[in-house]
């Protein structure tokens, strides 16, 4: 019962915490209702008798699981405008020691991440004592503290997430139907996740307190501020008569889903932060399946936030650059820091260009007026100077000055290849090193993308069958 008191510890800490929660704040937010005002009657009822009586819906499907499991699927499910699939909710309240799992997708794809559960059940891990405290903290609402020192590489917390939503709803249902859903999947949770849910940070400024949908627009709110977009492992089946016609899907985004794991909510944003978080989506790597699992970069010391970035600092995945509804800004820096640091990252970017899509170096735009300058030498030492060599150590010295400490491992990864290429091999152990040791940090052991560091710095003399002092 460890785990129950967590959770309720959880809720009750903050049940009265009226608090604001980052810079746009709700100050003494009447919308963080107690556990005992959510889903009143008649907003339930309400829900309900849409749900069933909405166009699109049908009664609910079977999802044939392993034994043990004890998936339900409730309330009507919804058709997809563009497809043939029905998305419905399944829950399974057994999980994890009874803490419960749901997820709003197809009962294909429920089942296929349903047979990832299927492992010796445990509850969430919990470290004791934990290595945080949660903490108001100056314009930022609550976060999390260190209590210890935390050193590089180890895990922070990690956590089964309560419920998980297939991207392609978004796309396919009609806002309404996907709204019941989401009330059903909360409505589902377990008491005490469901008010540790509704006390978490909500941005929103415009929610009526009045009126039937006010509770379900705090729902959504709640959702966008603290759920995490993780890509779904890609399908081992791919069926072609389930999927929807390419033109009207996005194709990425039917690789996604919206994961909700309410202990890890607490965690702020920083542009550099000191943690990163992976998902691990089976238990073949010898820990449990579906789990949210938070490791420290860096070295963090006691009294330090925990810090993580809600968004990927180099790459702009679909409209998550903006990310409006987090309220939060890039980076906290004035002046010439700050054009130095945007320098610096237009730098990143070109230069992996100029390394990754061979010598062209991208745009126009990106490659600016010196683009004479830039174009690079020969391959290796010996033709030109190694150019590509020092453009990749340079790009590993953009990222550590960055404190890109996430992230480095790809770096750290490109060098090795371009030292391979050049035949240097003492270098390429060096960077395939660090590759596997900052890689394994975020990436989690045996993770299937640091096999060929691995191979690289045990053998950088290749795939020839040279051995260590074998001749060459
Ligand atoms: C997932 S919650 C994090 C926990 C939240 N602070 C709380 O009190 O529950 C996300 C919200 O925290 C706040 N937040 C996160 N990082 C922040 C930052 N760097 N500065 C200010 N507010 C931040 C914003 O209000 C954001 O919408």
């Amino acid at each position: 019962h460890e785990k129950e008191h967590i959770i309720v510890d959880e809720a009750n800490n903050h049940a009265h915490d009226h608090k604001a929660c980052g810079p746009e704040g709700l100050g003494d937010d009447p919308l963080r209702f107690s556990a005992a005002d959510i889903l009143g009657t008649g907003e339930t009822d309400a829900l309900t008798y849409y749900a069933e009586n909405s166009a699109n819906s049908h009664p609910q499907e079977d999802l044939n699981t392993s034994p043990g499991h004890n998936w339900s699927s409730t309330v009507p499910c919804f058709n997809s405008i563009v497809s043939n699939d029905a998305f419905c909710v399944f829950t399974d309240t057994s999980y994890a020691n009874d803490e419960g799992i749901s997820f709003i997708t197809t009962a294909q794809r429920a089942a296929s991440l349903a047979s990832l559960l299927s492992f010796t059940p445990r509850s969430n891990i919990q470290f004791s004592p934990a290595k945080y405290t949660i903490s108001s903290i100056p314009g930022k609402g609550l976060g999390l503290i260190a209590s210890t020192r935390i050193p590089r590489g180890s895990v922070i917390l990690s956590s089964h997430p309560t419920l998980m939503i297939d991207y392609r709803v978004f796309d396919e249902l009609l806002r309404t139907d996907y709204i019941s859903l989401q009330a059903a999947v909360i409505s589902s949770l377990p008491p005490a996740h469901r008010s540790a849910f509704f006390n978490l940070c909500t941005q929103s400024k415009n929610a009526s307190v009045t009126g039937g949908l006010s509770r379900i627009a705090l729902m959504d709110t709640i959702m966008t501020t603290n759920a995490f977009d993780i890509p779904a492992p890609l399908p081992r089946t791919p069926s072609p008569q389930s999927s929807p016609p390419h033109d009207q899907i996005d194709p990425h985004d039917a690789l996604w889903y919206t994961v909700f794991a309410s202990s890890i909510s607490r965690l702020n944003h920083d542009c550099r932060p000191n943690a990163d978080y992976r998902f691990d989506w089976n238990s073949t790597k010898g820990g449990p399946g579906l789990v949210q699992v938070i490791t420290a970069v860096k070295d963090i010391l006691p009294g330090e936030e925990i810090t993580i970035s809600y968004i990927n600092p180099l790459k702009s995945r679909k409209g998550a650059a903006e990310t409006p509804e987090h309220g939060v800004g890039l980076c906290s820096r004035s002046g010439e820091r700050v054009e130095e640091a945007d320098r610096r990252v237009r730098l990143i970017r070109k230069v992996r260009r100029l390394l990754e899509e061979g010598q062209d170096g991208g745009s126009e735009e990106e490659r600016g007026e010196e683009w004479e300058g830039w174009k690079m030498r020969g391959r290796g030492q010996g033709e030109g100077g190694g150019d590509r060599t020092k453009a990749a150590e340079l790009w590993v010295s953009l990222y550590e000055m960055e404190g890109l400490w996430g992230m480095v491992h790809e770096a750290y990864a490109l060098a090795a290849r371009e030292y391979s290429k050049a035949g240097e091999t003492w270098m390429v152990m060096k960077w395939a090193a660090l590759a596997v040791e900052f890689g394994t940090m975020v990436l989690g052991e045996g993770d299937e993308a640091l096999r060929e560091m691995k191979g690289l710095a045990r053998n950088p003399w290749g795939h020839g069958g040279l051995e260590f002092w074998g001749g060459r």
